[in-house]
């Protein structure tokens, strides 16, 4: 992760603009005296730069929760709050260096704001979740003019050297998106994907409600398949594999297929290196036959009229945790700005949980960066917000 190791830290006065980069606020951690965020806006893009204390050192990067996609706007933010502030640079790993040629003119890549506004409406749909090194959803969309392929993906530098080769191969037929693909099924309108690629996801056998396979997960993808549509599991994990056989034959009726070994058009470097190691590989692929019905999640995040006298007793929620059938909100950190105060919170659902900040002003409430996401359980998280932010 771009960051730089700095001797001392100045602070600018806020706002502060300079090269198309502007400094709106400091976020101070009421915790932890040496955490501090500083809002930044990058072309019409809200993130956080994190300022913390690391072994006598003191370390500038991005706020990991808000990060853009681009790394050059991260780099170009973290550059210019040094230049401007006279920020004294021990060591870094952000390069001053020629732009990258091929991620200066990127339009595959979307936020989420872009699937939840409108779904494109392309007459077939392919998903690819956790596409790492992206030979599969390179093949794919290469041999496959007609689909529309969406690449969902967390780990920036896989993204990165993915729009690269969409540029290079000027393919027009893909799309990339850096989401919790776990999260963006519920976006998805019914029965209107092809397929669903799901190849060597992370087996994370210790932390399991991290899995991209859960029982949610399989509703929705049932949901979102169009009739014949097939989800496809491809894996070296036995574990993995056995948790995510019973997770889909505990439906009460769903139609399977299994295979072991069995080879695809395009192995990517994780089956390279599996069979290399003579590991074996197991196929499960689930076709829907389900027509579902359209769904439509009423509700919004709107706050309700708010009281300030209350501003400095939510400080006191920093820990606090509230449940509901299905869901939570936990209020993860607390901070003072100049005028107001932040929450960090996590909130919906156990198995996906979206991460936002909420800013509060004198008398107006906002999530930052961002919205959350429109899901059942973010709804009702949501009131719950407002009920304790009225309380
Ligand atoms: C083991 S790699 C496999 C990559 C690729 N499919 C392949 O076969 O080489 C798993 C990938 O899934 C991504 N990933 C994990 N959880 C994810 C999630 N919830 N949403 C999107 N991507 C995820 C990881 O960042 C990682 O790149």
């Amino acid at each position: 992760m771009p960051h730089l190791h700095i001797e001392k830290f100045n602070k600018l006065e806020l706002p502060y603009e300079k090269n198309g980069v502007s400094f709106n606020f400091f976020a101070q951690n009421t915790k932890h005296d040496d955490e501090m965020l500083i809002s930044t806006t990058v072309e019409d893009e809200d993130f956080f730069l994190l300022l913390k204390d690391d072994e006598n050192k003191t370390l500038l990067k991005t706020d990991k929760l808000t990060r853009p996609a681009s790394t050059q706007k991260v780099h170009n933010a973290l550059l210019t709050y040094a230049k401007e502030a006279n920020l004294k640079v021990i060591s870094s790993n952000v390069h001053t260096s020629a732009k990258n040629i091929h991620l200066e003119k990127i339009t595959a890549l979307k936020k989420i704001e872009y699937f939840a506004d409108k779904f494109p409406d392309a007459k077939n749909v392919a998903i690819e979740v956790g596409f790492g090194s992206g030979r599969h959803l390179l093949h794919q969309a290469k041999n496959n003019p007609n689909t529309l392929y969406i690449g969902i993906e967390i780990h920036r530098p896989s993204i990165e050297q993915v729009l690269k080769q969409i540029n290079i191969q000027e393919l027009d037929n893909l799309l990339v998106l850096d989401y919790d693909a776990r999260l963006f099924m519920e976006l998805i309108p019914s029965n209107r994907v092809g397929q669903i690629f799901v190849h060597f996801p992370v087996p994370w056998d210790k932390k399991p409600h991290r899995r991209v396979i859960s029982t949610s997960f399989i509703e929705e993808a049932r949901r979102v398949l169009k009739v014949g549509g097939t989800l496809e599991l491809r894996t070296d994990s036995e574990n993995y594999y056995a948790y995510s056989y019973e997770t889909f034959i505990n439906f009460p009726k769903i139609e399977l297929n299994i295979r072991k070994n069995s080879d695809i058009e395009v192995s990517s470097k994780y089956e390279d290196r599996w069979k290399r190691m003579e590991k074996n590989i197991y196929d499960v692929t689930m076709l829907n036959d389900l027509e579902s019905e359209q769904f439509c999640i009423d509700g919004d995040f709107k706050f309700s009229e708010y009281n300030n006298a209350n501003n400095k007793k939510l400080l006191d929620l920093g820990g606090v945790t509230k449940r509901f059938e299905g869901g939570f909100i936990h209020f993860e950190r607390t901070y003072i700005l100049e005028k107001g105060i932040m929450l960090r919170v996590s909130m919906g659902s156990y198995d996906r949980p979206e991460h936002l900040y909420i800013l509060i002003s004198a008398n107006e409430i906002n999530y930052y960066p961002s919205m959350p996401l429109k899901s059942r359980s973010n709804i009702r998280a949501h009131k719950i917000l407002n009920e304790v932010l009225n309380g």
